[in-house]
Formats: structure tokens, C-alpha cells, sequence
């Protein structure tokens, strides 16, 4: 990477945790500290950080700073575990810490081990992705699945950089990706920021794309895969991977092994719903009449069937093979 964005950052002289406030992006490039886990609760909760792998790693770092300063570690565990609940990164990365609080380990040593751990997947994925792109593709992501959701590259980001990296000439399609907007406000700083060459859509018009031929690879990342390869991503994901079906267009998912549940069952799964306001509202300004409601799903789930392939650190899995 030729400018480094790294959202989480460990202070070690001052032991906290700085975060690129996400919130703000792309006007501002500030960060947020997080001096005991109920900061680092409020930072998931709000999306200061987010992103699978991020949310992780973030409160694997929550749980050492809740040892450093002698709070109530079961608590702290609790309130971690409750700040969103699609994302399985978060369960992985707070399980990994209690079985080294049980072996005795520090726990500051077990965060920056997930940390570090998390670079080196991302840039895996990276590597062996990167192959399923030829030169002068155009490929559309949604959300943001890059180096601000993870430590670092990013997963399906990942593979587009390692792309890029190697000389390949892309083109990126970053879906808005309402109502957050990650695609919009996140995927194109990002990129842009790299000279990774990005436009930003609204999230209606892939599919007009996709019929004119303008689209030829799609890439996602995921907040949880099921060991049938369900897989569950931002809110939209779906919609995309039957559009690529219809069109005959190659759908893969970017995600490390952290991201997979071997365990729990399809109805097993939370869907995050959030605040109505994100819906009804665009930066704080209301944009549905007054009085109407909303929905608010975060993610979706993606059957196997539509998936080309799911990259991973250690290899391609075809879901239809
Ligand atoms: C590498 S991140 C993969 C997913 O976490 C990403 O695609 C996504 O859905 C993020 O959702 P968010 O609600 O922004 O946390």
C-alpha cells in the first residue's frame, strides 16, 4: 500500500485505542479514543468503527482495556457481546479473548495478536483473489468490504488493490449503498485514495448497468457465512447476486475463515435492524414525510446457489462445484 489506512490503531504508551471515525468520512479524516470498553461499546453501536473484521478486532481491544483498568470483565464481555449481532467476527474475536483470559494470557497481547492476525489474512485474500481478475475488468462492490472494515486491504477490497498492485487495469463500480452510505461515503475515499480507479452509483442502477454489458465481475465481503455458504452481507447483497445470475455475471464473496459460523443454523441468524432515522432521514435532514415509518434491515442473506465463489486466506471455495 502506497499511503497506509489503518482504521484501528493500539496507543501503547498511552494504552487506548484510536479509531478512524468513520462517521465523518470523507470530508473529515479524524479519529475517535476509546480509553475503556463502554467508549469501544459506543464506537460499534454508532459505527465508528465497522465492518466484520473491524468490530472484532475493536472488541477484542474493548476487553484488554477493561483489564488494564480493572473493570468488571464479565460485564464488559456482556455489553461487547450486545453492540450488533449479525457480524460473527464480533462472537470469534470475544470468544478468542476469554480462552486466553482462561489460559491466563494478557489480554492486550491477545487483541494485538488478532490485530496483527487480521492484517495478514486480509492481504492473503488479497493474493489469491486477485487471479479471478483479468485486465481492463470492471468490478462492482457494495458497501465497504476494505481496508477501513478490516485492519487492513480489506477483503473484497482486498483482491481489487492486490489487482491493481499487480499492474492489472481496473475500473470500480461502488454501489451508495443506502442508508449508511459505505459504498458512497467509505469504498470511494478509500480507493480513490490508493488512485484505484472508482465512480460511485446509486444503488438502482447496477442492474441497468449490468444489462448494458458494463459490468464484469462483482465482488463482496460478508458479515457471517454458514457452512452451507449462506451467506449474510449488507442489505442490497441479494438483490445484486440475483441480478448477476440473471445476467450471467461472475458473483464471488471476500471473507477470512473468521468470518464463517460452522454452528449455528439459517434461523439461527439476527438480522441487525437499525434506527428508522437512517432510513427517513440523509444527514440528519428528513427526507420522508413526517409520520411515515420505516424499515431498517442491515444485512441480507445470500443463498449458495448464487454465489460463483467465496475467497478466503487459504483458498477459493465454489459453493456449486
Ligand atoms: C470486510 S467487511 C464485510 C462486511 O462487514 C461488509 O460488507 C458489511 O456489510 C459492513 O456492514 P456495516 O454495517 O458497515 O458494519
Amino acid at each position: 500500500m502506497n499511503k497506509d489506512l489503518r482504521p484501528i490503531i493500539w496507543n501503547d504508551s498511552e494504552k487506548k485505542l484510536v479509531l478512524i471515525d468513520q462517521r465523518k468520512l470523507p470530508n473529515e479524516l479524524v479519529y475517535f479514543e476509546c480509553k475503556n470498553y463502554k467508549d469501544v461499546c459506543f464506537a460499534i453501536k454508532d459505527m465508528v468503527v465497522r465492518g466484520a473484521p473491524a468490530i472484532g478486532v475493536a472488541a477484542a481491544y474493548g476487553m484488554a482495556l477493561a483489564e488494564l483498568n480493572g473493570e468488571d470483565m464479565e460485564k464488559a464481555y456482556l455489553e461487547l457481546k450486545k453492540t450488533r449481532p449479525t457480524a460473527v467476527n464480533l462472537f470469534w474475536a470475544l470468544e478468542k479473548i476469554i480462552a486466553a483470559k482462561n489460559s491466563g494470557k494478557s489480554l492486550l497481547d491477545e487483541a494485538k495478536l488478532i490485530h496483527e492476525e487480521d492484517i495478514e489474512l486480509c492481504r492473503k485474500i488479497g493474493e489469491i483473489g486477485e487471479v479471478l481478475i483479468d485486465d481492463f475488468d470492471t468490478i462492482l462492490t457494495h458497501c465497504n468490504a476494505g481496508a477501513l472494515a478490516t485492519s487492513a486491504y480489506g477483503t473484497a477490497l482486498s483482491v481489487i488493490r492486490f489487482a491493481h498492485y499487480n499492474g492489472k487495469k481496473i475500473n470500480v463500480l461502488s454501489d451508495e449503498t443506502r442508508p449508511r452510505l459505505q459504498g458512497a461515503k467509505l469504498t470511494c475515499f478509500e480507493l480513490n485514495y490508493e488512485n484505484i480507479p472508482v465512480k460511485a452509483i446509486c444503488d438502482n442502477t447496477a442492474g441497468f448497468m449490468m444489462s448494458k454489458g458494463l459490468v464484469d465481475k462483482i465482488i463482496v465481503g460478508a458479515d457471517r457465512i454458514l457452512s452451507d455458504y449462506h451467506v449474510f452481507n449488507k442489505i442490497g447483497t441479494y438483490s445484486l447476486a440475483i441480478l448477476a445470475k440473471y445476467h450471467n455475471i461472475p458473483f464471488y464473496v471476500a471473507a477470512p475463515y473468521s468470518t464463517f459460523d460452522f454452528e449455528s443454523k439459517l434461523e439461527d441468524i439476527v438480522i441487525e435492524e437499525r434506527s428508522e432515522s437512517e432510513v427517513t432521514h440523509i444527514d440528519n435532514v428528513r427526507i420522508v414525510a413526517e409520520g411515515v415509518s420505516a424499515y431498517n434491515f442491515a444485512f441480507d442473506c445470500t443463498p449458495p446457489e448464487l454465489i460463483t465463489g467465496i475467497i478466503t486466506e487459504k483458498e477459493i471455495i465454489y459453493p456449486n462445484k
